[in-house]
């Protein structure tokens, strides 16, 4: 059994008690099925519902036919095993890196009611965390210090100090120059293997799904339905030489295709 499972969904913004027009048919008929540890990308045109995606897969919207289930439970709920990053790093201004990093841990269980007596085991999860992300050293600094990639790389140490099974990614790196996001995706590749959680990732960068990707899954305008999963078979660790290789540039053009013919359905 798959260890997250789509079957049918569709998820439609807004109350059945308003009339049609004021309702949202955001994605629709989304069958998708995920093995535990995989990292996959979903890509397709703005609008068409892949944050919705993952706020279905969380728990955090409901959806209004079929149904969503994680390790083989129907998810009704927002889930305590996901992890999250978006966009925006949005660190506290006021706490320092490590403090940041450490924040999941005093609201999610069984952490927050062993904080005080596990202080120091949290601090040295959160500076290995730092370390593996080429922050060492800086989790005394306040946010205000770091640039924004050095602040997105602190956000993914967030989302991961609790050790959630699932990690959801927003278009993580939207904010940063192409040189920045290029290091990052190397980090997270390193951040995947060492971790071994399953990754979703959307993105509208198609080098980036590609990159850090095991399976693309392309969404055609909204209602946003998978039109096509494509599997990459690239060797890893991978690095930016592999992103000029042929192979590479291939998958690419693929989605981009796939993404044009989606546009226009
Ligand atoms: N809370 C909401 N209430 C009503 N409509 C919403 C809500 N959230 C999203 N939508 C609509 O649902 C559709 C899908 O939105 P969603 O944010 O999932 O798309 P997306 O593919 O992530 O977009 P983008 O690539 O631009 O970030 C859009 O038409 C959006 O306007």
């Amino acid at each position: 059994m798959p260890f997250i499972e789509l079957s049918n969904v569709d998820l439609i913004y807004g109350t059945a008690s308003q009339d049609a027009a004021s309702q949202t048919l955001a994605v629709s008929s989304a069958t998708l099925a995920i093995e535990h540890g995989e990292f996959l990308a979903i890509v397709g045109p703005s609008g068409c519902g892949k944050s919705t995606l993952l706020k279905l897969i969380s728990g955090l919207v409901q959806p209004s036919r079929g149904t969503v289930t994680v390790d083989g439970k129907k998810v009704v709920q927002p889930l305590k095993t996901v992890g999250m990053a978006f966009q925006n790093a949005t660190l506290l201004p006021w706490r320092n890196i490590r403090d940041n990093v450490m924040l999941p841990l005093e609201i999610v269980e069984p952490y927050r009611s062993r904080q005080k007596i596990d202080r120091d085991k949290h601090r040295q999860a959160a500076d290995v965390l730092l370390e593996k992300v080429g922050l060492a050293g800086f989790g005394d600094r306040m946010p205000w210090q770091l640039s924004g990639g050095m602040q997105q790389r602190a956000q993914l140490c967030r989302a991961l100090i609790h050790e959630p099974s699932i990690l959801l990614l927003d278009e993580p790196f939207a904010a940063l120059d192409t040189f920045t996001r290029e290091e990052l995706w190397a980090v997270l590749q390193d951040l995947w293997s060492f971790r071994k959680c399953t990754v979703i990732l959307v993105t509208h960068e198609l080098r980036e799904a590609v990159y850090l990707a095991q399976t693309v899954h392309v969404m055609s305008a909204r209602p946003g339905r998978i039109l096509k999963s494509s599997v990459i078979d690239i060797p890893r660790p991978r690095t930016l030489e592999s992103t000029f290789e042929p192979g590479f540039v291939d998958l690419v053009h693929d989605l981009r295709h796939h993404i044009g013919l989606g546009k226009q359905q």
